[in-house]
């Protein structure tokens, strides 16, 4: 049986995040990336801080500790990272959701393809900009979309960019001019990924999000964006495996 490498398997929680914001889902976030932004906040997928904490997982074992967490309560699943698109052994349990009924969602910043990623309902990827420190290959990228968008499916995908300044707001303007057919959503920044004072954080990110809104509502290049906040960091603040 083909493993995976599983930092976190939480839930039902909620979504807080991009096209399917509010859904009631379970998480599987699995280690590593081939990315490393400066804001990353789940830095501990791959900057080695949680590395024995890691566990070579198959589908089966994920699936059974999904079925303990949330019984019947979930629907819908979303697997994140780090960069779920670096791991071609994720076929079995993308299978394995699917003959049990549950629709799947991905994050992924659109660096790496799989063949997988055609049978995910709720597609979101994200590249990054300036702020993090990572470099778009715009070429790639072309390539990963044109490979998922050429049949018609029932796949839904979008993109999602998160700012934290004007030049990131400049960025995300040209990825979404880039691919105009495809939903487009902004995303406030949490700068501030290690704070445990919630009241201060969640003030501070709703002064953000207000900034981002007022972004958009004078550039008419955004007339179609969705603008949102991390709704979970809204509720919970940093807190992990929520
Ligand atoms: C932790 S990443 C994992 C999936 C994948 N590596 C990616 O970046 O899309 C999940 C989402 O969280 C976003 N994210 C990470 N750090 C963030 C921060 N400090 N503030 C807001 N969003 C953040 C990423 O941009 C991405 O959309
Ligand atoms: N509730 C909740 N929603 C999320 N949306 C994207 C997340 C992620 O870390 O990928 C995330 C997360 O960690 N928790
Ligand atoms: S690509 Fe995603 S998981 Fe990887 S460092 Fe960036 S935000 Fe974190
Ligand atoms: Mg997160």
């Amino acid at each position: 049986m083909k493993k995976v490498p599983v930092l976190e398997i939480f839930g039902p929680t909620i979504q807080g995040e991009g096209m399917v914001i509010g859904q009631k889902t379970m998480f599987v976030r699995t280690a590593g990336c081939d990315y490393s932004c400066s804001w990353c906040d789940s830095a501990f997928t791959w900057d080695g801080s949680a590395k024995d904490d890691i566990r070579q997982m198959t589908a089966e074992e994920i699936w059974s500790e999904l079925v303990e967490l949330g019984g019947d309560r979930f629907s819908h699943v979303t697997i994140s990272g780090g960069n779920p698109a670096l791991l071609g052994n994720l076929q079995e349990f993308v299978t394995l959701l699917k003959d049990n009924g549950k629709q799947i969602a991905i994050e992924t910043q659109g660096s790496r393809y799989q063949e997988w990623l055609k049978q995910i309902d709720d597609l979101t990827i994200s590249p990054k900009p300036p702020s993090s420190g990572m470099k778009t290959d715009f070429e790639k990228l072309d390539h990963i979309i044109q490979k998922l968008t050429r049949e018609e499916t029932s796949q839904s995908i979008s993109l999602k960019v998160v700012v934290f300044n004007e030049q990131d707001l400049f960025y995300a303007k040209n990825v979404h001019k880039r691919y105009r057919d495809i939903p487009f959503y902004l995303q406030v920044g949490n700068e501030d990924v290690h704070g445990s004072d919630t009241e201060h954080l969640v003030q501070h990110l709703l002064k953000k999000y207000e900034w981002l809104i007022d972004q958009v509502i004078l550039d008419s290049d955004l007339n179609a964006v969705r603008v949102l906040p991390q709704l979970h960091t809204l509720v919970w603040g940093n807190k992990r495996g929520v």
